[in-house]
């Protein structure tokens, strides 16, 4: 079978990164994105906002919607303590068995679980399957037109509290403007938008950050 994108996303890492060392292969992908195939990962100028974030927020229990090929997972996971613990929800099973490996050749694999399923469906599991009480933090990145239904569905299962951040990224390009008018116009949320661009590109795109206020 012809190797698809992420597959070769994934052998540019294992053979040019440092096992074991996140930092290496988010650079590495950030390489081989910028310089031979784009792909949608947050990238390193909105990856600088997601750390600057995360750093602020100190998260212990995390979740991530759309996997992909694990950059921010691995992102993500190199920033955390070592009792914190991240989960990721990824639909599509090609994307998800390219992001298992990924996280493992980082190191990260005791930090981030994936989850692979449709997050309408593994979201109501999470306290129950999945030993969650509430989110500290939840990184928006799936489907643009999944972004408000299932922030719906984090708060009517009882995951947020007081003070959860929610970090959605491209809320310019694609866009995500059902979720954006809902958030900012709900005064359980304070928000505040951080503008950038597209990874790798010079088109305009921004993350918003919306804080439970319980
Ligand atoms: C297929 N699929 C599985 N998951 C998803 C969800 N992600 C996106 O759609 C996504 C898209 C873009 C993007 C695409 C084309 C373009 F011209 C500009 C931006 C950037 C991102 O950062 C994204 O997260 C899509
Ligand atoms: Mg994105």
């Amino acid at each position: 079978m012809a190797q698809s994108k992420e597959e070769r996303i994934l052998n540019f890492v294992l053979q040019n990164a440092v096992k074991g060392d996140p930092q290496s292969v988010v650079d590495t992908i950030d390489k081989y994105c910028s310089q031979k195939e784009w792909a949608m990962n947050v990238g390193d100028e909105k990856g600088l906002i997601l750390d600057k974030i995360l750093e602020e927020t100190k998260p212990s229990v995390l979740l991530e919607l759309g996997t992909y090929c694990g950059y921010s997972a691995v992102r993500i996971a190199r920033l955390l303590k070592p009792s914190a613990r991240l989960l990721t929800i990824e639909f599509n099973p090609d994307f998800a068995a390219v992001a298992k490996q990924m996280i493992e050749f980082a190191g990260v694999q005791d930090k981030v679980k994936i989850l692979e399923g449709p997050s309408e469906t593994i979201i109501p599991q999470l306290k129950k399957k999945h030993e969650v009480d509430t989110l500290d933090f939840v990184f928006l990145d799936h489907w643009k037109d999944r972004y408000l239904p299932d922030t719906m569905l984090l708060l009517e299962h009882g995951l947020l509290r007081k003070g959860s951040v929610i970090l959605a990224d491209n809320v310019i390009c694609p866009g995500a403007p059902e979720f954006i008018k809902y958030i900012r116009n709900n005064n359980s949320f304070e928000c505040t938008n951080y503008p950038s661009h597209v990874e790798y590109m010079k088109v305009k795109d921004a993350m918003e950050k919306a804080v439970f206020l319980g």
